[in-house]
């Protein structure tokens, strides 16, 4: 049964519930978000066979599948970038999806999509349960409404309520049972075994069975206390616990529960029922559950159907956050976000660049308000470029479909050679008419609008990029200037005094991929160096002011000076953390964490005047002190020359320059000198090195505890955050979480019949958990040796977490590496 699945009743009110008669109420930006390999490309390949957009489902072993397109995602059996496609369900409804990485390495490509996106289906896999990245990816997500899909309910050892409880307690969050597994009782060998083939809809009251070798063969069924006894009872329970827990959030459910169904919890009809799971998941308050095989083609329309049901249509969706704070943003049911009341403006934000051997450079982006057409010219508001917009599309992973026009809430790609040098990502899109409708108040700030940058983690290693002959320097900038636009979390930088050139990334395995691309897709002709930890260094005092004058009318004042953030620079991120004084903005400069800090000055002021007296726009000035900014701080410290980070350029006092003078490279140059200046002048006791630490989780079995905790703390100098057994972080013996232990232990949920015959005697049910952070350094190749250590069965997930200063006793073996 393909495209339309049409589940009675319940699905057929839903499009009452949309707001509005027009196409923005059907649309959803959603996510697909989880742990490596919980399942998110192969539930997105079946999606889209349910959706009919394809008529044959891929398969990630097979390295066919649509969204995994990329020859490395296909030849490595993993999600490396992001993939948009655009399907219809349930004929009316349009869904944006884009199939997130599961990768720890790839955090910026989620990072990106979900800037741009209104709701997540978090993919977890019913055997492991909550994993590491889920829970790294649910913080990231924080404030997008989510579903939870619990996938590979086929696998032995699977249990549908042990992870719902996990998602209770490990993510702090309430759920909303939309389905529990059902399972039919076969033998084999002599041995009965339940086969997992279908759900219990708890909300349109229905037995759904299919067939795993046939995607199209399915059976939906009444569930009746006369000849389904158990199902009723799971019914019945199942729906009383989620009504009244429906009634904590919403008054209405209740009063009908009451009044109209009379006090029975099979009276409350699948419409009342929908409609208020969605105010809970909107407003936070629940996160639906469903559950499924995508591998088996199982429960993934029911997905299909949460996702219009319960996430939210851009009308819906939480508003991007601007620079501009006070800028008014409402929505228009029909406009979908205003900006200042301007119905006449459109506002996009490019959140992805990449390069297409047949289209050229692409730009990803979202519209949040207006339209983006074939034709009309855009502002970005960053670079003050104007530019005509070609022919947009919309993506089906790599297959382009050409569009007229991208509306309001829509995520689609502009191609063109007019694009090329005007777009990166992050840059916020602007019509431009409004410049062209002359300039007044109002009008400059949306000029000046811009959605707030997508911050790009600093990188954990690096590897020295060399030209093969001198000949092929300039080929090779070339090829790395085309990696990091495609992936701005990739890091290009010289060393000043060596030369050479250094690529730095999240992790290994992002580095080797990219090492791929250079030689294989780009064929640039280099040599590529071992990797290397990214340390950083950081100041412990500010400089002195450094101030220059000159006869052509240039001044300038700089210092350079620490920004606290954790008091000891144990912090990845920042922004939201600084608070700026009455009379200075603060500016990220996007790269370790560096700021440049603009005091109230002539030019600022200048800003407020009717005319701007200089030839320079403000934007191309404060364009070149960041750059000079980023570049001075490159160059690095005084301990290993290592790049500056957690630093802020203070511009204090009036900056002057030329009224008459056009371009910033006089400017650019001052600046850069003047805070290299002030740099130089302090000793090296100013300054301390930095080091990336990883946060670990170590996930063993209870015999290798000795031997594991032994390594980590003595030859991997990791410091031990907690042991919990595994079993007891969801059982409530732990000590922390106890509202969501106490949630977990009241929700009603069926028993899980299949881990009766997990054989619950081997280690895999005496698992400890240990949590430590450590330097990077020392984690290098540490997987391999946890395999040696717990003859296979350890298996550790480690992120970024933050950059320390490395103890005394170790600088000096790290200024010798
Ligand atoms: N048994 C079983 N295997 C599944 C199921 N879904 C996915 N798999 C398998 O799990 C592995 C990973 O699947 P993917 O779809 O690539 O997972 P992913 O989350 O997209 O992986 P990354 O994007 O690389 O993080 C593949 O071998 C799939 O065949 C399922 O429902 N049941």
């Amino acid at each position: 049964m393909k495209g339309v699945f049409n589940l009675s009743l319940g699905r057929c009110s839903l499009r009452m519930l949309s707001t509005g008669s027009n196409g923005l109420s059907r649309i959803r930006n959603i996510g697909i978000i989880a742990h490596i390999d919980a399942g998110k490309t192969t539930t997105t390949e079946t999606m889209l066979y349910y959706s009919g957009k394809i008529n044959r489902i891929g398969n990630v072993d097979q390295g066919d599948t649509v969204t995994d397109f990329l020859p490395q995602e296909r030849e490595r059996g993993i999600t490396i970038q992001s993939a948009a496609i655009t399907f219809n369900w349930q004929n009316n409804y349009k869904i944006n999806l884009i199939d997130t990485p599961g990768h720890a390495d790839f955090t910026f490509e989620v990072i990106k999509s979900l800037k741009v996106l209104d709701g997540c289906v978090t993919i977890l896999d019913a055997v492991a349960g909550v994993e590491a990245q889920t829970e790294k990816v649910w913080k990231q997500s924080t404030g997008l409404p989510k579903i939870c899909f619990i996938n590979k309910m086929d696998r032995i050892g699977a249990g549908f309520s042990r992870t719902v409880k996990e998602v209770i307690v490990k993510l702090k969050q309430r759920v909303a049972v939309i389905n529990t597994p059902l399972f039919r009782t076969t033998t084999i060998n002599g041995m009965k075994e339940d086969i997992f083939n279908g759900v219990l809809d708890i909300v349109n009251m229905k037995k759904i069975t299919w067939d795993s070798e046939n995607p199209d063969d399915i059976k939906i069924e009444d569930v009746t206390g006369t000849i389904n006894k158990d199902l009723y009872e799971t019914l019945s329970r199942s729906r009383e616990s989620l009504i009244e827990k429906l009634g904590e959030f919403d008054e209405n459910i209740i009063s009908y529960f009451l009044e109209e169904a009379e006090g029975d919890y099979f009276k409350v009809p699948p419409s009342i029922l929908n409609e208020s799971i969605r105010k809970a998941t909107l407003a936070g308050y629940v996160t639906p559950v469903l559950c499924g095989s995508s591998f088996k083609h199982i429960g993934v329309q029911p997905l299909l159907d949460a996702i219009v049901s319960y996430l939210p249509s851009p009308i819906e969706a939480r508003p991007p956050e601007v620079n501009n704070k006070s800028m008014k943003l409402v929505i228009d049911p029909s406009n979908g976000m205003v900006f200042d009341n301007n119905k006449n403006i459109s506002v996009a934000l490019v959140f992805k660049v990449i390069r297409d051997k047949i289209r050229g450079m692409m730009a990803f982006v979202r519209v949040y308000s207006g339209s983006l057409k074939n034709g009309h010219t855009v502002l970005n508001s960053s670079s003050k470029k104007s530019f005509k917009i070609g022919k947009p599309v919309l993506m089906n992973a790599n297959i382009p479909e050409d569009v007229q026009v991208l509306h309001t809430g829509e995520i689609g790609v502009l191609t063109g050679t007019s694009i090329i040098g005007n777009l990166e990502t992050g840059d916020t899109l602007i019509s431009d008419s409004i410049r062209k409708s002359g300039i007044n108040a109002s009008n400059k700030e949306l000029l000046d609008l811009k959605i707030n940058p997508i911050i790009v983690p600093p990188p954990v290693f690096s590897v020295v990029v060399e030209p093969k002959t001198l000949g092929n320097k300039a080929s090779m900038e070339a090829s790395l200037q085309a990696l990091i636009m495609e992936d701005p979390s990739l890091h290009v930088t010289r060393d000043e005094e060596s030369g050479q050139t250094m690529l730095s990334g999240m992790g290994v395995l992002h580095l080797e991929i990219a090492r791929d691309k250079l030689l294989n897709e780009l064929s640039a002709d280099v040599n590529i160096g071992k990797l290397m930890v990214s340390y950083k260094e950081t100041l412990e005092t500010p400089t002195d002011i450094a101030e220059y004058v000159d006869d052509k009318g240039y001044s300038l004042s700089v210092k350079v000076e620490p920004v606290l953030c954790d008091n000891d620079h144990k912090t990845q991120f920042t922004v939201n953390k600084i608070i700026e004084k009455p009379g200075e903005i603060w500016y990220p400069l996007g790269i370790d964490n560096n700021y440049l800090i603009i005091e109230k000055n002539n030019l600022t002021e200048a800003r407020n005047l009717k005319f701007w007296p200089y030839l320079m726009s403000y934007d191309m000035i404060l364009n070149a002190l960041s750059s000079s900014s980023i570049a001075a701080l490159q160059y690095g410290g005084k301990l290993g020359n290592f790049p500056l980070f957690s630093c802020a350029i203070r511009v204090s006092g009036d900056i002057n320059i030329p009224k008459d003078v056009s371009k910033p490279n006089e400017l650019l140059s001052i600046s850069r000198k003047l805070i290299l200046k002030t740099l130089n002048q302090l000793n090296e006791n100013s300054f301390s090195v930095l080091e990336p630490i990883m946060k670990i989780e170590v996930t063993i079995p209870q015999k290798a505890m000795g031997n594991v905790m032994q390594d980590l703390t003595g030859s991997r100098k990791a410091i031990i955050l907690s042991i919990d057994d595994e079993t007891e972080i969801i059982d409530g013996k732990n000590g922390s979480n106890v509202e969501f232990k106490e949630l977990a232990e009241n929700e009603y949920l069926p028993s899980d019949i299949t881990l009766k015959n997990a054989n619950l005697n081997d280690d895999s049910s005496n698992l400890k958990i240990i949590k430590a952070s450590a330097p990077v350094k020392e984690m290098m190749s540490y997987s391999t040796k946890l395999r040696g250590l717990t003859e296979g069965r350890g298996s550790v997930y480690s992120t970024y977490h933050g950059m320390e200063k490395v103890p005394c006793d170790h600088l000096e073996s790290i200024l010798n590496e």
